[in-house]
């Protein structure tokens, strides 16, 4: 699913009247009843009480007076507050005009702010994508006190007050919602950490937008939904045999953290790989065997860290990071793999697939001139403490999201920014944001599991890289969301995941 900026979303509107010969105001009834449609889902007319809403004077204000009005046709109690402006759009005009006379109406002064009860709902229909600056004055003074008022609010379209495709100054007021009821496509916005306390929990209905419109649409940012990476993992046909799948090998563990190797290890088998082969320190040796009986091992001369490199030969991708640590011989370890996999493959033309993690990450952090050693395609999965490493503190989720675009262009390298969204920044610069997962999974050794599950997915000879990448990671969050419906987010460990990517994997 694209993503596209509030320009854009203007424009795609238009052609969607055009297209479809549609009055502006019908297409605003599509908006006002696919919002009803999901409000008569979530609250009874009981459980909803009196719900006052907030209009502004453009067409997000117009949704909320078309909103009101079929709200009061299934039985809601509804009253209105309208912001004062020199001008309204003709569309606000028009449901204004219609507009019942049973809905009481007042008209918001400084003086005259509603009263709102904690906990009452209020439908917040100030201002949505055509918000050209920050809110002052009355407008400000009516977020300030709706957030105040500890009310439950459900946002129309954006919470007034947010830009959908730019951070807003710090001290802007912006409405805080529990709920944001979008239109057509998510925007930029709800995916970013410094919104969640406004946007709440999102939800988009489609109105039938223009499809042509928005095949045609150039941006950056793509949502990650089933539909996007359904049908992308090649069958397994029926003669197929383990070198048909990829022989990863896969650097991780030492002496305390051999559980990052043993979960990415178990992530990668689950991941459909061919053969697995861990280079471990060797007082993993029995932990390992004996944990993931499937997989080979071998073992480094050092006791607690790895201090050499295997012979790359045997290998379509390889992995380093997990558990590694960051001694002086690892770090030489890690010099020298990516010296070796520069080399093209004599199969595939390519450099050999490397998926970087954890510690790997961090000795590429303090030791910067090795990222002009990156093969093309690399995949690095830094969380983004380890991204500030990598390259700088960013000023806020935007400029964090411009320095990713920016890293994967200039290394020419896949970038996975872990978090919430997950996002993965291409070579050509596309940013594709991933849509599963949940807060459960913000547990130790989840990263871990998505190396081996990305290292698998990155030997599969007939998946190409973005492709490999975008898929592992939405299968990843896919698991944790089949983990987390048995064990509950609390609940939930890594190795839960790892038992679910065959599941989410089988349902792609
Ligand atoms: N255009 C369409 O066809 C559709 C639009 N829809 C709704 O329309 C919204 C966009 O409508 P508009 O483009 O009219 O924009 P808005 O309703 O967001 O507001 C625009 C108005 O507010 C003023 N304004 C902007 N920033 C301000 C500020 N900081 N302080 C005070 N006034 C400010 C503008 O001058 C303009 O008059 C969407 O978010 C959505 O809710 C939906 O009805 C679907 C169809
Ligand atoms: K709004």
């Amino acid at each position: 699913m694209k993503i596209l900026t509030a320009a854009q979303t203007r424009q795609l509107d238009q052609a969607t009247i055009r297209e479809q010969h549609l009055l502006s105001v019908e297409l605003m009834e599509r908006a006002a009843a696919a919002f009803i449609q999901w409000f008569s889902s979530y609250f009874t007319p009981a459980e909803a009480g009196e719900t006052l809403i907030i209009c502004g004077p453009g067409n997000n204000g117009g949704d909320g007076l078309a909103i009101a009005r079929l709200l009061l046709q299934r039985g809601y109690a509804v009253r209105v507050s309208l912001l004062p402006a020199e001008k309204q759009s003709s569309d606000w005009q028009h449901n204004r005009k219609h507009l019942p006379a049973a809905v009481p109406v007042a008209n918001l002064s400084p003086q005259h702010l509603p009263a709102i009860a904690e906990g009452a709902l209020v439908i917040d229909a100030l201002f949505g994508t055509g918000l050209s600056r920050p809110l002052d004055g009355l407008a400000a003074a009516v977020v300030q006190h709706l957030n105040d008022a500890g009310a439950h609010v459900v946002a129309v379209d954006i919470p007034s007050g947010l830009f959908a495709d730019a951070p807003q100054p710090d001290d802007s007021p912006v409405v805080r919602a529990q709920h944001t009821v979008g239109f057509g496509l998510p925007k930029l916005a709800f995916l970013l950490p410094q919104n969640a306390e406004f946007v709440g929990e999102w939800h988009v209905e489609n109105i039938g937008l223009s499809t042509g419109f928005i095949a045609e649409a150039a941006t950056p940012w793509h949502y990650t939904d089933a539909a996007a990476v359904a049908g992308q993992l090649p069958p397994r046909p029926k003669f197929s045999h383990k070198g048909t799948f990829g022989h990863t090998l896969l650097l991780a563990g030492s002496r305390g953290k051999m559980g990052a190797a043993v979960l990415s290890a178990g992530a990668c088998l689950r991941g459909g790989v061919g053969l697995l082969t861990a280079h471990i320190p060797g007082c993993g040796y029995d932990i390992f065997q004996i944990s993931q009986p499937e997989a080979m091992c071998l073992t480094d001369k050092q006791a607690d860290f790895i201090s050499e490199l295997p012979d790359l030969k045997p290998y379509q991708a390889v992995g380093i990071g997990p558990g590694l640590g960051q001694e002086a011989a690892s770090l030489a370890v890690l010099r020298k793999l990516l010296q070796a996999a520069a080399q093209p493959l004599e199969k595939t033309g390519q450099p050999l697939p490397l998926v970087i993690d954890a510690d790997a990450l961090n000795l590429l952090g303090s030791h910067r001139a090795l990222l002009k050693q990156l093969p093309e395609n690399a995949v690095l999965t830094p969380h983004p403490k380890e991204f500030e490493r990598l390259t700088e503190p960013a000023r806020d989720d935007y400029h964090r999201l411009e320095l990713l675009r920016d890293f994967a262009q200039q290394h020419k390298c896949l970038m996975v920014l872990k978090g919430a969204y997950t996002c993965l920044a291409t070579p050509t610069g596309e940013l594709h944001f991933n849509s599963t997962g949940n807060a459960g999974m913000a547990t130790g050794g989840s990263g871990d599991v998505l190396t081996g599950l990305l290292l698998a997915l990155r030997a599969h000879a007939q998946l190409p890289p973005v492709e490999a990448v975008r898929l592992g990671v939405y299968a990843h969050g896919r698991a944790g969301d089949m983990a987390a419906a048995l064990t509950g987010q609390a609940g939930l460990v890594a190795g839960d995941i790892v038992r679910h990517i065959g599941p989410a994997l089988a349902e792609l």
